[in-house]
């Protein structure tokens, strides 16, 4: 795999830009060659990105096929839910069919949701392993991508294209994600990121403090010491009780594999990843191009 393109940019304008420029000209590279464009999105500030950016594209929208990295299983109405940010903010701006964009059915259970999304995947990739023109993926502060979360079962899923999760950290719970056989089957993976609450992870190197403004955990707003620190001290020591902590110490302890964060994973076989950072998100990263 290609080693991952890194664009720093200034500003989160031209994060947005940069984002929404490299869709817009994969699509039309794609229906060029083959008459049809297909896009994962995500939710999140990539949402926000495309739906500013998208509705000024020069393109054929009758070819582009849109689906969902990952979707939270909630009604539609439900403010939470990332389709009904994109139909009221890309697809009504734009002559794109509303079924080319492919929604969950909110009315099934997570089970059945993702095996009724795997069937839409299906009817535009019948065989093998799809292989999306471009994933636009965000990566949450803690490393996570889609609803991939680190430490999740689904990071080691290679047999379904989509699954279901029911426990995200990040709420809401029930969700519909991508696995990894699809993303790393992709011809690109685009990663827009902004904020210094995103630096650390990004560079996961570096800093020996970081802030992070949307914790997982209550409360939001934190500031952590990072690995380079605790894997420097003489001495780190864990104390931990009840029964609900059995299984993650004992993976903790037992499981000695090198377990890169989520958004570390995406690594296509026969793609690229390309970083779009703005530069507090980028700290000390510098472009590699
Ligand atoms: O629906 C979701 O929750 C997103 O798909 C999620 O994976 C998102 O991309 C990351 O949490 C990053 O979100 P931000 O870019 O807003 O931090």
């Amino acid at each position: 795999m290609a080693a991952p393109i890194v664009k720093v940019v200034s500003s989160e304008a031209d994060v947005s830009n940069e984002l929404c420029n490299l869709v817009i000209s994969n699509a039309n590279a794609a229906i060029k060659e083959r008459g049809i464009f297909t896009l994962g999105v995500s939710g999140g500030s990539a949402a926000k990105f495309l739906c500013n950016g998208l509705p000024q594209a020069s393109t054929d929208w009758s070819k582009w096929r849109v689906f969902f990295c990952d979707e939270r299983l909630v009604p539609f109405a439900d403010p939470e839910c990332t389709y009904t940010y994109y139909k009221t903010n890309l697809i009504s701006k734009v002559p794109v069919l509303e079924e080319h964009f492919f929604a969950l059915n909110p009315a099934l259970s997570v089970d059945e949701a993702a095996v009724d999304y795997e069937k839409k995947v299906r009817k535009i990739f019948p065989d093998g392993i799809p292989r999306f023109d471009v994933l636009s993926l965000g990566m949450g502060p803690d490393g996570h991508t889609c609803s991939l979360f680190p430490g999740h079962q689904l990071l080691k899923e290679t047999e379904r294209i989509c699954a279901p999760i029911s426990d995200s950290p990040k709420p809401p719970p029930q969700r519909v994600t991508l696995t990894f056989p699809v993303i790393n089957n992709a011809a690109c993976c685009v990663f827009a990121s902004c904020g210094a609450g995103k630096a650390d992870i990004v560079q996961e190197t570096e800093r020996i403090c970081a802030p992070i403004s949307d914790s997982p955990k209550p409360p939001p707003q934190r500031v952590t010491l990072t690995f380079p620190v605790i894997n420097n001290a003489a001495c780190c020591v864990f104390a931990s009780c009840g029964a609900g902590k059995a299984d993650i110490v004992q993976k903790v302890l037992e499981d000695k594999s090198d377990e890169p964060l989520p958004a570390a994973r995406v690594r296509p076989s026969n793609g690229e990843v390309v970083w779009i950072l703005d530069k507090p998100a980028a700290g000390k990263l510098q472009s590699s191009l």
